[in-house]
């Protein structure tokens, strides 16, 4: 089955607080954004990338997509205001069925086996969602004050979100909703059931100054090994 990886590299990293957003901070020499995209070209050599960027950072990413090991392919298209509006953008480019990966161009330390396990899930049962169980006590604020979660149900979901072409670009054709925070929401909605694989610990959202310390560290160790 052909398969597409969009990799969402467009938002502005307000939380980060940096001048230039996280995507393209160095880590170990390298952007982020291409430990994503180096992991994803070597997960098989039929999978093509759309990335998806700030419109003020074209130039920055045609240079980075310049230096992975294949530029041939991955292709370039442009974010949107919110998350949901630029993998839209980005379904936008898949013109054939496949297998469709949905990827934060910020989880930089994603695994091929990651990437496989999610293909093979989503083959065989419409979509795949890497998730990994809470390691805190959890509280839900109610109005009256607030109780504590079983975490044993909890789950914390990642990337890469992945499905059938047929089913994402059609869930992307319902209007944005401010509910939408990942492509599980999104799909959901249409009322198809969400299948839920084991992520991986180390495959975090650099988000945060501590995110970028954590994660030089983690790429220092599994160079080591
Ligand atoms: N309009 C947007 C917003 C986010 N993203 C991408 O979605 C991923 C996860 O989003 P998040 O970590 O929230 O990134 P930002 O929106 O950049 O961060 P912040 O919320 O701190 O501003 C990132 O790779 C980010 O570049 C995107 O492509 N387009
Ligand atoms: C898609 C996601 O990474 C799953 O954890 C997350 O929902 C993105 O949320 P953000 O608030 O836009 O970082």
């Amino acid at each position: 089955m052909k398969k597409y990886a969009v990799i969402v590299a467009g938002g502005s990293g307000l939380r980060m607080g940096t001048a230039v957003p996280k995507q393209f901070l160095p880590l170990r020499g390298k952007p982020v954004l291409w430990h994503s995209l180096n992991t994803f070209l070597k997960a098989w050599p039929d999978l093509d990338i759309i990335v998806v960027l700030p419109p003020d950072y074209v130039r920055t990413g045609e240079e980075i997509v310049a230096t992975t090991t294949n530029p041939a392919r991955i292709r370039i298209t442009v974010g949107g205001e919110t998350r949901y509006h630029s993998v839209k953008n980005g379904l936008t480019c898949i013109n054939e069925t496949s297998i469709v990966f949905v990827h934060d161009a910020v989880r930089c330390l994603i695994t091929t086996n990651l990437i496989h396990r999610c293909y093979e899930a989503a083959l065989e049962k419409g979509n795949a969602i890497p998730a990994i169980q809470p390691i805190d006590t959890l509280r839900i604020e109610t109005a009256n004050g607030n109780h504590l979660l079983d975490r044993s149900q909890v789950r914390i979901i990642q990337t890469p979100q992945t499905f059938y072409s047929n089913i994402i670009q059609k869930a992307f054709e319902q209007p944005y909703d401010p509910s939408f925070t990942d492509e599980a929401s999104v799909v959901e909605k249409l009322g198809i059931p969400i299948q839920l694989i084991e992520g991986e610990a180390s495959n975090i959202k650099i988000t945060r100054p501590l995110d970028i310390l954590l994660a030089e560290k983690i790429l220092e160790e599994n160079d080591r090994s």
